[in-house]
């Protein structure tokens, strides 16, 4: 098992607000928020899922994008283009939430996360691999999959001044196991774009967080959108806990950023203090970073 490595301190921000069903308004909303996180000092910003477009299946094509890195043509409005600029401009590496993505060759759409590096460089992209599904009577009812296909890989990103961290989007921070296998390999931090709701997010947001860092002794960041005046009633509350499982940061529902510092001693202390990622009884059940490497965070 690879011991995770946070190579230096980093302040990590996580840029909460509210899509609109205006795209440039809302790539510029992050534009001001990922600027204001940047001065702020932040050198990891964090943007919410579908931040560019409203988080409604219906309007998911007539939203979506190619995601390439070849110059837009000039009819075609490129979020891409917008974080990698972003990114660039601020000198921070850009978890850039979600967008809406088409895929042209095979016509399918997918919730998927870019990253960039301050270089303005992609350095790696996540499709939601576990789509948001469920129903529960009278309270939310959601189905991506009427809209979207899932990815088909695990995503670990390499933050070259940092280390590397685990991507997923919302619903993935439900599953333990990419998480735990991106933990064995090294990660120092999960972080997940994410728009929660009333229902669910009141339920079980923070309780995921903190359960997916002290399982796996690493830092956790959820980016949610912030509740908008009408439409999808997303949670807020983004979050930030430390790898003893602990709250370090948690917004309300407003628009806002968060923030907090990554201490490079930290993961390994929590494992010396309490060591049970050296206490595992791979004799009795399997270690699953073993067994799955498939297509994992390598595009
Ligand atoms: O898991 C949940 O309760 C909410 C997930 C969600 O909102 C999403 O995946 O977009």
């Amino acid at each position: 098992m690879m011991c995770p490595v946070l190579k230096q301190h980093v302040k990590l921000a996580c840029v909460q607000f509210s899509s609109t069903a205006d795209k440039i308004f809302n790539v510029s909303e992050a534009r001001a928020g990922v600027i204001e996180a940047a001065n702020a000092g932040a050198r990891i910003v964090v943007l919410p899922e579908c931040f560019n477009a409203p988080y409604d299946m219906a309007l998911f094509p007539q939203y979506a994008e190619i995601l390439t890195p070849s110059p837009p043509s000039k009819d075609q409005s490129s979020t891409y283009h917008a974080l990698s600029t972003l990114a660039k401009d601020t000198n921070v590496y850009l978890i850039g939430g979600s967008i809406p993505e088409f895929e042209p060759l095979t016509g399918k759409y997918y919730n998927t996360t870019l990253a960039f590096g301050p270089d303005g460089a992609g350095l790696g992209s996540h499709r939601k691999t576990h789509l948001f599904d469920i129903d529960i009577e009278n309270k939310m009812t959601f189905r991506e999959s009427d809209v979207l296909s899932p990815g088909d890989k695990l995503t670990i990103v390499e933050l070259p001044d940092y280390g590397t961290v685990g991507l997923g989007i919302c619903y993935d921070v439900r599953f333990p196991e990419p998480a735990m296998i991106a933990a064995r390999l090294g990660v120092f931090a999960l972080i997940y774009p994410s728009a929660f709701n009333s229902t669910t997010g009141a339920l079980h947001w923070e309780v995921l967080a903190r359960s997916r860092a002290l399982d796996n002794q690493v830092y956790v960041a959820l980016c949610s959108q912030a509740l908008p005046p009408t439409g999808y009633p997303a949670w807020g509350h983004s979050i930030i806990t430390d790898p003893n499982g602990q709250v370090m940061v948690m917004a309300n529902r407003e628009k806002a950023i968060v923030y907090a510092e990554l201490d490079s001693e930290a993961i390994g202390q929590h494992r010396r203090q309490i060591p049970t990622s050296n206490q595992r009884r791979f004799d009795l059940y399997p270690d699953i970073s073993q067994l799955c490497t498939k297509g994992l965070g390598l595009d």
